[in-house]
């Protein structure tokens, strides 16, 4: 039971998400030979030990030769036993050296079952507490037998008795002894009155049996007996009379805490509750003496001696939510806090070597002293033209970009340098040149150039970065480092959803491995879970690895990732589905968000049983979204629009990605609810307002050089590179390690669109039928992707407007690659169709 206390679950966590420290994480073989190691050397320490005890004597005069091959031992473990007992028992703690053999043996036990080894240290901590005391309180008998409490503990008690006298010494290591049974124990003054008022009952019943056969015994004897005992039966008397009442409040109080257990075991996980069974079966003692808390509902029965005296019963009702309280507290402190990676305990985080570092042995960034003056020249020449004088100049050498921040003379306007971009541009020969006039909170403009030689942005630079390492947020994001060389670190959780875009080979796919994978440093497959649209199917292929850690699936599809646009809208939709049920959840609980609903989760105050869970976040990647709305329209709108509006506080986000981001694309819904966004470099001044409502994105230098912004400042950056390769060793790794059963299951979504028959009841016909109808006829042409286009419907339900115009007789019969014929000449004829039905 003590091997689940979690109480420091939370910082495990963070500490084996930090995975540089030097790793004790051994691999399962290692740990079985070191635990069977262990286990045999505690073995060993007992037996030598227990040798010593009967053979130091005739030992100790072989301890200064042991080194010496002839000499003879009388230790089982020969020279090595006697050595060793004699370092820990004679010279060490005496007998209670014991302790250290066990707890070797005890840590053996932990490693050879691959047992949690959080409690491990209270064990030695404990241990050796334990052990020290036990050998300072038989210093006292040293001079009787120097082998009870060896050198230290004989030194310890001398020391003490030095310092406080004999008395001192030994309410000292009484008061250590209290510490022990109070705080490892749990040992408390009610639990002793409770056994001792136990034990007094037992006792007198004892006596009473006793007494009752020397009664019947005593039939035969003399009076005088009688005499003696008439006294002692009195008292008897009267001791089982108020214990009679103490008997009768132990049952009282007995019988609450039955019902209080019944109600709290009907409210505890399925987990906790097996344990908590047993828990329970142990700790009703300590709860039926826990009189004296309020939170419990107390009855006292008043008796009175007199046997006319009407009894009184005394009432004393709390309220239960209190009681609630300190039952999840209870239970926190008996089992420690939930912790939702217990399945998966031994996975272990990617380590950092598994990414390349694409700048061995030096910075990343070179100085080019020429090319900064060259520069500077050409920026201060090309503003005197135009008759701008300058101030002050100062360059920051970023990886992509040197930013050169000027500061015009007095009297200039900011517009005038603004407009001499291309000029500026033109003189530096250079491509991407941004010049913002003026920067935000520094009162400069600056001018941002390219560098000749660009560096590259490794990804185990940002992820190694302690910005990243120590970030304190619900889903940190390593995005790359700014102009300053500074790693830029977001907490997707407050984005709370990311619109990606830029022009294709520009770094969008780079990005979003990016993202995916500073992810999977950082969290716990326990605690996100990726829901993967994929329609070019090669970008994520390599996340299908990671499917029984990361990812979440439809129950009846088989791909984890989703590259079929038409499956797209029922996971779409299963997300809703799974976003209502989670603000269910959160209302049940009574808390605003999902970091809230988990911590209270964890702090055990939410039961299972209610159907409450841990909730893992989900990070939807929608990789082409142009493509998908192009094919499903409103159908994938919709749901897209539906959770970037709610899904936030439930932890679901989303991520999308798209090479177009044309108005049709990125509608006003969807850019509403995107405030935060990338922009990789794209083509034209219209596609970098389309994303970012300003220009700059058209002027970037592609390769990962992006723009950020999260509805305020733009921020330059320069996305953190991870190649393919470095993305496979990543799942492979984890992939090779221990997994779920399944991926994430999400709800099952039934879509409308099961089953289409040609005897459609015309009240069942779509809303839009005769709108399609009228699209075909104006055309003469049956087909199903005109209607998709014409009423930006999905494919699922231009098919099936498509049925049911076959049903009502306006389109004829499937004819293969070719187009259906429409069997209404026009859209009068239509009307009188209809009108007829
Ligand atoms: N952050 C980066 N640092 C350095 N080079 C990069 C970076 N990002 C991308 N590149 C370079 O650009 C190339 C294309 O990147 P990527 O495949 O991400 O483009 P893309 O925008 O996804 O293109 P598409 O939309 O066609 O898939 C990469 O192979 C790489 O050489």
């Amino acid at each position: 039971m003590a091997k689940k206390k979690k109480t420091t679950s939370k910082t495990k966590q963070k500490a084996s998400t930090k995975f540089k420290k030097p790793n004790l994480n051994f691999n399962r073989k290692q740990k079985v030979i070191l635990g069977s190691f262990l286990i045999l050397f505690g073995i060993a320490l007992l037996v030598a030990f227990t040798s010593f005890l009967f053979n130091w004597q005739v030992d100790q005069s072989t301890l200064s030769n042991l080194s010496d091959r002839s000499v003879e031992t009388k230790n089982w473990l020969s020279k090595f036993g006697a050595g060793i007992s004699n370092f820990f028992i004679y010279k060490g703690f005496g007998i209670a050296a014991y302790s250290i053999a066990v707890l070797v043996s005890l840590t053996g036990f932990y490693f050879f079952f691959g047992m949690n080894k959080k409690n491990l240290k209270t064990f030695w901590f404990w241990g050796v507490l334990v052990m020290l005391w036990f050998s300072t309180v038989l210093g006292f008998f040293a001079e009787s037998n120097a082998l009870l409490g060896g050198m230290i503990g004989f030194e310890t008690n001398d020391f003490l008795q030095d310092y406080l006298g004999f008395a001192g010494t030994v309410l000292l290591l009484a008061f250590i002894l209290i510490v022990y049974l109070v705080a490892r124990l749990n040992v408390t003054p009610e639990m002793l009155a409770k056994y001792f008022h136990k034990t007094k009952k037992e006792v007198a019943e004892d006596f009473d049996e006793a007494q009752q056969e020397s009664a019947t015994a005593s039939n035969t004897t003399e009076n005088t007996s009688e005499e003696i005992q008439a006294p002692i039966v009195k008292e008897n008397v009267q001791t089982s009379a108020s214990e009679e009442t103490e008997a009768e409040l132990a049952i009282k109080f007995e019988r609450k805490d039955g019902e209080e257990e019944e109600t709290t075991s009907a409210k505890n996980s399925n987990k906790i509750e097996e344990e908590q069974d047993s828990s329970i079966d142990l700790n009703t003692e300590t709860n039926s003496t826990e009189t004296s808390t309020p939170s419990e509902k107390e009855k006292i029965v008043i008796k009175s001696n007199d046997e006319e005296d009407v009894a009184m019963e005394v009432e004393t009702a709390e309220e239960e939510e209190v009681e609630e309280d300190s039952l999840s507290k209870k239970i926190v402190k008996d089992f420690g806090e939930f912790d939702p990676t217990l399945e998966l305990s031994n996975y272990k985080f990617p380590t950092i070597e598994l990414l390349k570092d694409y700048n061995a042995g030096g910075s990343s960034i070179t100085i080019d002293q020429q090319e900064l003056e060259e520069n500077k020249d050409n920026i201060v020449n090309t503003l005197k033209n135009y008759k701008i004088e300058i101030a002050q100049i100062k360059a920051t050498v970023g990886p992509t970009v040197t930013l050169y921040e000027i500061v015009p003379e007095a009297g200039i306007r900011i517009s005038k340098i603004k407009n001499l971009e291309d000029d500026i541009a033109l003189s530096l020969a250079a491509l991407g040149i941004r010049i913002i006039a003026p920067i935000p909170g520094r009162g400069t403009i600056g001018i941002e150039v390219p560098n000749k030689n660009a560096s590259i942005v490794s990804m185990r630079s940002v992820v190694a970065s302690s910005k990243f390492q120590h970030a304190e947020m619900q889903l940190p994001i390593a995005l790359g480092k700014t102009i300053s060389n500074e790693t830029f670190v977001v907490d997707l959780a407050k984005m709370p959803h990311l619109l990606m875009a830029g022009a294709t080979g520009q770094g969008k796919s780079v990005g979003l491995n990016c993202i995916l994978t500073s992810l999977l440093y950082q969290k716990h497959p326990a605690e996100v879970k990726f829901v993967l649209v994929d329609p070019k199917k090669v970008e994520l292929t390599l996340f299908n690895k990671i499917e029984r850690h990361y990812l979440a699936k439809l129950p009846d599809s088989e791909e984890a990732i989703i590259t079929d646009n038409t499956k797209v809208i029922n996971t779409l939709n299963s997300l809703c589905i799974e976003m209502d049920h989670r603000y269910d959840l959160l209302k049940d609980a009574m808390v605003r968000n999902i970091k809230e609903y988990n911590e209270k989760f964890k702090a055990r105050k939410l039961n299972p049983e209610n159907g409450h869970k841990f909730l893992p976040y989900i990070v939807l990647v929608v990789d082409e979204f142009a493509d998908l709305i192009m094919t499903a329209g409103k159908e994938v709108e919709t749901p897209i629009a539906r959770l970037a509006q709610l899904a936030r506080a439930i932890g679901i986000h989303l991520i999308i990605a798209t090479q177009r981001p044309s108005v049709n694309v990125i509608t006003g819904m969807i850019k509403a609810n995107f405030p935060a966004r990338i922009a990789f470099r794209v083509t034209s001044k219209i596609d970098s307002r389309t994303i970012l409502d300003s220009g700059g994105a058209d002027q970037l230098i592609g390769r990962g050089d992006m723009l950020y912004t999260q509805g305020n400042d733009l921020v330059r950056l320069q996305c953190a590179f991870v190649d393919t390769p470095e993305v496979e060793k990543i799942t492979d790794f984890i992939g090779s390690q221990k997994a779920y059963p399944d991926a994430h299951q999400l709800p099952e979504y039934e879509s409308e669109d099961s089953g289409t028959s040609l005897d459609i009841d015309v009240d069942e016909r779509d809303k839009l039928f005769n709108q399609a109808a009228e699209v075909l006829v104006t055309a003469q042409q049956g087909s199903a992707s005109l209607l998709q286009r014409k009423l930006k419907v999905g494919y699922n339900r231009a098919g099936r407007l498509i049925d049911q115009l076959e049903a009502a007789g306006i389109v004829g019969p499937f004819e293969g690659s070719k187009a259906r014929q429409v069997l209404v000449p026009d859209l009068i004829a239509l009307e009188e169709h209809l009108n007829n039905e």
